[in-house]
């Protein structure tokens, strides 16, 4: 059922072989339903039923996850994208807001490039890309990588796993609350447009 007029959900699309950016889709998620009168729905990708499908219809806001493998999003995220062109074609994900997040094993990785495919397929369905507000963190001298942000990325959330770690040990908690923060802003931003905000005029009267 779709949320009721004064809620709203956020469906978070994610795949992830070894576990490492399920624990971000997590914590996207727990960003989302921390804000009142918002719920999240994890949606994976490598299991998806008719049930995923109708959670992502019904959704005001989804959020597009998957490892970074050889630059780009994984195989099953490319899968469900070209499985999306359906949709596409009925403009049914249109207005909906959109934002992104991936994970690897490399501080750098070519994790950009998976971003930029995610906003480009939001951008295909006609949604609205929500980015990542954060100032960067670990950027100077005396910072450190326990601040949000510390990959010093703005079109979504990154995170680094390094390849020896298993998924109970990354990625580290800055990471995970940098994902956080992108839910709770996906959320917020999907309740503003859900009830309308103050027209400017009146703001500047
Ligand atoms: C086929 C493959 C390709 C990968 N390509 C990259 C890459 O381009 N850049 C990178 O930094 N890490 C790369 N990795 C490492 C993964 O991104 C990393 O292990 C990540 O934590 C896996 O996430 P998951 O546990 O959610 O599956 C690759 C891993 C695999 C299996």
């Amino acid at each position: 059922m779709p949320a009721p007029h004064s809620q709203i959900s956020v469906a978070i699309a994610f795949h992830s072989a070894t576990g490492h950016t399920a624990r971000q889709a997590a914590a996207v998620a727990a960003g989302a339903a921390a804000v009142a009168d918002a719920s999240a729905a994890l949606v994976r990708l490598d299991m998806l039923a008719d049930d995923d499908w109708t959670t992502l219809d019904e959704a005001d806001a989804i959020v597009f996850g998957s490892p970074t493998h050889m630059g780009a999003p994984s195989a099953p995220f490319t899968a469900f994208a070209a499985a999306t062109q359906g949709r596409w074609l009925e403009d049914r994900w249109r207005d909906k807001v959109a934002a992104g997040f991936t994970n690897s094993g490399t501080i750098a990785g070519d994790k950009l490039n998976t971003l930029q495919t995610f906003s480009i397929l939001a951008a295909q369905h006609g949604m609205i890309w929500v980015g990542l507000d954060l100032k960067a963190g670990w950027a100077t001298s005396d910072g450190s990588p326990d601040e949000l942000n510390r990959l010093g990325s703005w079109l979504g959330a990154m995170s680094h796993s390094p390849l020896d770690l298993d998924a109970a040990a990354a990625p580290r908690d800055s990471d995970l609350r940098t994902a956080e923060h992108l839910g709770r802003r996906v959320a917020r931003l999907a309740l503003e447009l859900r009830r309308g905000r103050t027209p400017a005029a009146e703001v500047v009267a």
